[in-house]
């Protein structure tokens, strides 16, 4: 059985937060888990980068099919957001219903970013069974258990960084 740890590392430079403006958009279909997924994001965010809590602006839609749309209305709203976090949870039922939200989500929440230049953290959790889900927010009693919220609240203090840092043609 391979020791390779799944999972990403963390970025290299030092970076203030404490000027970044962040919004998350969450779901309320599978509340008890995204609830989680929501909560390790926003720690991460305040406790490694020092993003101020006012700057954390939470937003919460029905389901993921409604994240895409909602990312595009945040970052066109008057306040300028340094980066968007969408976060979901898709657990497979007995109809096709899964694949299609899962595959209409993932490109929409892309091609948000991509269209408004802003960076939009695909938090959606696709996933088989319940099991899986909990696994994946940090909930559950198997060990390998992570909340991959953490990881979404990393990237999206990078991202913001980094598009600052390159707009400014700064490459370090
Ligand atoms: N089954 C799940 C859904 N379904 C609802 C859709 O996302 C959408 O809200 C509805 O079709 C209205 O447009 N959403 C999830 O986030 N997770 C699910 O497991
Ligand atoms: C992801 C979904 O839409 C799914 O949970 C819906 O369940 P079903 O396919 O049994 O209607």
């Amino acid at each position: 059985m391979s020791s390779f740890v799944k999972g990403v590392a963390l970025p290299t430079e030092n970076i203030d937060g404490s000027m970044l403006r962040i919004a998350i958009i969450h779901t309320r279909w599978n509340y008890e888990i995204v609830e989680n997924l929501v909560r390790g994001a926003k720690e991460t965010m305040i406790s490694h980068y020092n993003v101020k809590p006012e700057n954390i602006i939470v937003q919460s839609v029905s389901g993921s099919f409604e994240l895409p749309f909602a990312a595009q209305s945040v970052i066109q709203s008057s306040t300028l957001f340094d980066a968007v976090i969408c976060i979901g949870v898709l657990i497979k039922g007995s109809t096709m219903h899964f694949e299609y939200i899962s595959e209409a989500v993932s490109q929409g929440i892309m091609r948000v970013g991509l269209d408004t230049g802003v960076p939009v953290i695909f938090g959606v959790l696709t996933c088989l069974n319940d099991d899986q889900a909990l696994e994946r927010a940090g909930l559950g009693d198997t060990q390998k258990k992570h909340n991959h919220g953490i990881d979404w609240g990393h990237c999206a203090v990078e991202m913001a960084h980094k598009k600052i840092n390159w707009k400014n043609n700064v490459f370090n």
